[in-house]
């Protein structure tokens, strides 16, 4: 579960990112974080994850607050940035041990969980490779894979189907659903209407800090239909698909 009460963010003491947000993701919900470029979505899964404090307001993952007690807040959560960049000189297979090390997965569970995560991904082939040699759909999955080694009961995505192919995009998103019914929650962040519509049981729309409108996907366009001067911006994001 997740609970953000009265975040405030501002960059450099003046320009607002996010304003008095107040959002709450149960268990058992696929929650999807919708804005156009700049709306604040990065900002508020940085303070979400605690790579940025807050300046106001308080978060709280699964009930621990993450500015007061982090490494138990990080426990809670796996957490995949928007950039899969990282760890270039890395092999695949050393970069998930690094995980199970971090993430304290003992080693007969590891590779049970290497091993089944892999082949989902189609991965397996590439485990022993640099992962400066892969894609940047594979750099996405090695990532993915990584988060999910230890089983942590909330997902934070940004952006995570950007760059994945087909079948990709349908494993995870496969995964997502399987998540939530076990009585987990993932919250993730998208431009694509079309895969909020499909994916998410409830959506957040968030533009230039502040949050619009928070319910199911069909409300949202009912919302949209009936109050004119959000049409625009409805249509911002139709376009970004
Ligand atoms: N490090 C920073 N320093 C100063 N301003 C920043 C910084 N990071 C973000 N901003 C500003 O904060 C606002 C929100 O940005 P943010 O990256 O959270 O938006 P976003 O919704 O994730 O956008 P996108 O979809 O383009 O990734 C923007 O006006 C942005 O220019």
């Amino acid at each position: 579960m997740i609970e953000i009460k009265g975040v405030t963010k501002s960059y450099n003491g003046s320009t607002k990112a996010v304003e008095h947000l107040d959002l709450t993701v149960p268990k058992g919900e696929i929650f999807g974080f919708l804005g156009p470029n700049g709306a604040g979505k990065t900002t508020t899964i940085k303070m979400l994850t605690g790579i940025i404090r807050a300046d106001k307001g308080t978060i709280r993952i699964n009930q621990v607050d993450i500015a007061e007690n982090p490494l138990e807040a990080k426990k809670q959560f796996g957490y995949v940035p928007d950039s899969p960049d990282m760890f270039l000189r890395l092999k695949g297979l050393e970069y998930l041990i690094f995980m199970a090390d971090i993430y304290e997965v003992p080693k007969e569970v590891r590779r049970e969980r290497i091993e089944k995560l892999a082949a989902r991904f189609d991965m397996s082939a590439a485990l022993n490779d640099p992962i400066q040699s892969y894609s940047h759909g594979m750099r996405q999955k090695i990532v993915v894979i990584g988060v999910m080694l230890h089983d942590p009961s909330v997902w934070i995505l940004d952006e995570p189907l950007t760059g994945l192919d087909p079948k990709s995009s349908y494993t995870l998103k496969e995964m997502m659903r399987e998540h939530v019914n076990a009585g987990n929650t993932v919250f993730f962040s998208t431009h694509v209407l079309e895969v909020a519509e499909k994916l998410c049981d409830r959506v957040a729309i968030i533009n230039k800090g502040v949050i619009l409108f928070c319910g199911t996907f069909r409300e949202m366009q009912e919302h949209f239909k009936k109050n004119g001067s959000l049409e625009s911006l409805f249509l911002e994001l139709t376009n970004n698909e």
